[in-house]
Order: C-alpha cells, then sequence, then structure tokens
C-alpha cells in the first residue's frame, strides 16, 4: 500500500488532475480512458485556454457528467466555475439525478500552474471534505518536451508538482531523444514514476490510486508554489476579471473562415506559416470545413508539428461550430493575429471573419 494512502474510512470522492503543456496529448489519453471499465462513474471536467472550446468535440463521452470549463484558465479566472461545477456535481449525485459519482477528472488547460488548483481542491472547505486528490498526473510530450521545459515556466511547474509522469508520443521519438527527455524529467521530479505512452494508449491504473497529494515528497519549490498559491487566491483586480498568470507574450485568437478551404491551398499555407513560425505557434487546433468534404476536420499542431487531419462523424449540433463554418484557435507568442490572417489569406483567397 501507498504511504499516502487516505484512511479505509476515507469516503471522499477521489479526483485525478490530468496536466500537462499545451499539445502534449492530454484530450488523447481521455479518450482512451473513458473506453475503460475503471472510467465507470467518473465525471470529466475539461478547460479549455482560447475563446473558442475544441476538446470536448474529441471527447467519445456525451452525457451529463462531461463538463466545459471554457470562460478562461483554472489557475487564473475560472476557478469559482470550478468550485461550481463540483459542487453541483455532489448535490446531483446526492439527489440521485447521476447514476453514479466514483470519481472526477479535470483535465486542465496546457497553459495551467496546478498549484492554485491543487490549492483550491484542498482548501475549499465545501470541496475539503467532499473530495480528495487521488493524483496530479502531467502528461509530457517526448517530442517537445525539452525545448517547452526550457522556456515555459509552467511546463516545468507541471512536471515538479506531478505523482506520474505520463510520457506521450513516444511512438514518435527514437531511444535516445526519450531518454534525454526522462533524465531532465528525473531531475524535475525524481519521485514520480514515468510511463511511457504511444497513441495516448494508457491503462486507467496508471493514473489512479497516487494516495492524498503530498508536497513534502516533491521538490522544495512545490510547497512553496501552493504557498503562494494560498496567498493570492483567487487573484482579482478591479473590474471582476482575474489576472492571468500566462505573460511572456502568451496569447490567443481565433480566425474563423465562412466559406470551405481548398485544402491544398490551405495546407500549404500551414506549411508556410509554421515553417516560418512555428517556434512561436504553441499550439493550433480548430474544425475546418473543407471544400468538398461533408465532415467536418480537426487540424491539430503543436509548435513545428502537424498531426495526421482526422475527422469526426458528423458536424457539432451545438454553437459555434453548428455554423459549419472553418474555425481555428492559436495559442501563440509575440505573434500577432493579423500576420498570420494574411500569410493564411493569401494562399486561400479568403479574408477570415471578424470577429472569430
Ligand atoms: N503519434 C502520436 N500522436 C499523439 C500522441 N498523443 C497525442 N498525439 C497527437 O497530438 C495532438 C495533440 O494531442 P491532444 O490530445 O489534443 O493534446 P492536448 O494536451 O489535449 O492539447 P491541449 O488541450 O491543447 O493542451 C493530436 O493530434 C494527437 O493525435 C501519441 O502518443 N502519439
Amino acid at each position: 500500500m501507498n504511504d499516502n494512502a487516505p484512511r479505509p474510512d476515507d469516503r471522499r470522492i477521489p479526483v485525478t488532475v490530468l496536466t500537462g503543456f499545451l499539445g502534449a496529448g492530454k484530450t488523447t489519453l481521455l479518450n482512451h480512458l473513458v473506453r475503460q471499465p475503471r472510467m465507470e462513474g467518473c465525471a470529466v471536467l475539461i478547460n479549455e485556454f482560447g475563446e473558442v472550446a475544441v476538446d470536448h468535440h474529441l471527447v467519445e463521452k456525451v452525457d451529463e457528467t462531461l463538463i466545459v470549463l471554457d470562460s478562461g484558465c483554472l489557475c487564473c479566472s475560472v476557478r469559482g466555475d470550478l468550485v461550481r461545477a463540483l459542487k453541483g456535481l455532489f448535490m446531483r449525485a446526492l439527489r440521485r439525478e447521476l447514476k453514479s459519482l466514483r470519481r472526477v477528472l479535470i483535465e486542465t488547460t496546457g497553459l495551467a500552474d496546478p498549484a492554485p488548483l491543487i490549492h483550491t481542491l484542498m482548501a475549499e472547505p465545501f470541496l475539503a471534505e467532499r473530495y480528495r486528490i487521488d493524483g496530479v498526473v502531467a502528461a509530457v510530450d517526448v517530442t517537445h518536451a525539452l525545448a517547452q521545459l526550457a522556456v515555459h515556466n509552467e511546463a516545468v511547474r507541471q512536471v515538479a508538482m506531478a505523482d506520474r509522469l505520463l510520457l506521450t508520443k513516444c511512438d514518435l521519438a527514437d531511444a535516445a531523444a526519450r531518454a534525454a527527455v526522462a533524465a531532465r524529467l528525473a531531475l524535475l521530479n525524481p519521485g514520480a514514476r514515468q510511463v511511457d505512452v504511444r497513441g495516448g494508449a494508457v491503462a486507467a491504473a496508471e493514473l489512479f490510486d497516487c494516495g492524498l497529494y503530498d508536497a513534502a515528497g516533491k521538490a522544495p519549490d512545490v510547497t512553496a508554489w501552493l504557498g503562494e498559491a494560498a496567498v493570492h487566491g483567487a487573484l482579482p483586480v478591479p473590474g471582476g476579471e482575474a489576472v492571468s498568470r500566462h505573460g511572456g507574450g502568451v496569447h490567443s485568437f481565433v480566425l474563423r473562415f465562412d466559406a470551405p478551404l481548398p485544402w491544398y491551398e490551405f495546407s500549404d499555407a500551414l506549411a508556410l506559416l509554421l515553417q516560418l513560425h512555428g517556434g512561436r505557434i504553441l499550439r493550433i487546433k480548430g474544425l475546418l470545413d473543407v471544400a468538398g468534404d461533408p465532415l467536418p476536420r480537426v487540424l491539430q499542431c503543436v509548435q513545428h508539428s502537424v498531426y495526421p487531419a482526422a475527422s469526426l462523424p458528423a458536424w457539432p449540433s451545438q454553437p459555434p461550430y453548428d455554423e459549419r463554418c472553418s474555425r481555428l484557435v492559436f495559442i501563440v507568442r509575440d505573434l500577432a493575429r493579423d500576420e498570420v490572417a494574411a500569410m493564411l489569406a493569401a494562399f486561400i483567397g479568403q479574408q477570415p471573419a471578424t470577429p472569430g
């Protein structure tokens, strides 16, 4: 038995926090998890950074226990939403409106600092009495991790605070590259078990039963970060908005194209965009309306990499995608929307609509 195992009479609902930098493969992991028997009775909360949420359309779980928190990043502005969502789930289970509520899995945004989230779960009185953290699990993309860890403090915190590290995209990296990432992770977090993942396939057991969250077993910085989260709380500012913790020129925008996209011209534009600016493009994802294709095509890019485009079985019926136009969510560092828009427009002969 794990040293941090909860007491046998601890009836609180276990919560797994699934974190990991932008595009690390969290949603892909989730899609493998939701099909497994151990996920029976598991509510899933998905938080996205960006004005238009995409991920929940990519997860094959459509019921009332899939909740999207899309009004901002959990670590900055939507902690109130998280508290409300977890309270709401608990009350619905109590009233027997849910078949069961055995566990919760929270997928954070790729830019989330886990500290405020962990603090909220452990310190908010209603939640702390009814839920317990069962593990912070970080997905780490072995093909991009070294570059991301060198530049983005969020990526370092996600790794350092984790109980388990899932090394994703091992199918795309050679043994030397994977070993270099594993060595870097072992320095940042020597106590966390590392698990290799290919194509997102992971057993639920690899994420669950990490035991009660214990900062003492991690780098000394982790205790300090949790202390900061306790002191700063939700960082309110005049006007009611919370302060965004994501500095360094990182921002998000959406490009919407109303007419169907010519696929080859679009692919050429994208290739050039990533060649010129891939270092500053942290993430692109979206659903595309491609000329001649009745199904929405899913576009996924991380830095210079484009992943094979897949199609969804149908256009989503919820707004905004029920309009059946192309929407691309960009998360970039020091790159202007207009520059990206102009480059794409020059190839596809179509200006993006305003607003996205
Ligand atoms: N070959 C391969 N591709 C993967 C693997 N894991 C994820 N991908 C691809 O990487 C891209 C990004 O994966 P997502 O699961 O959307 O990543 P994410 O962490 O949810 O992204 P954000 O929520 O935007 O931070 C997708 O095109 C996935 O198909 C893997 O293990 N192997």
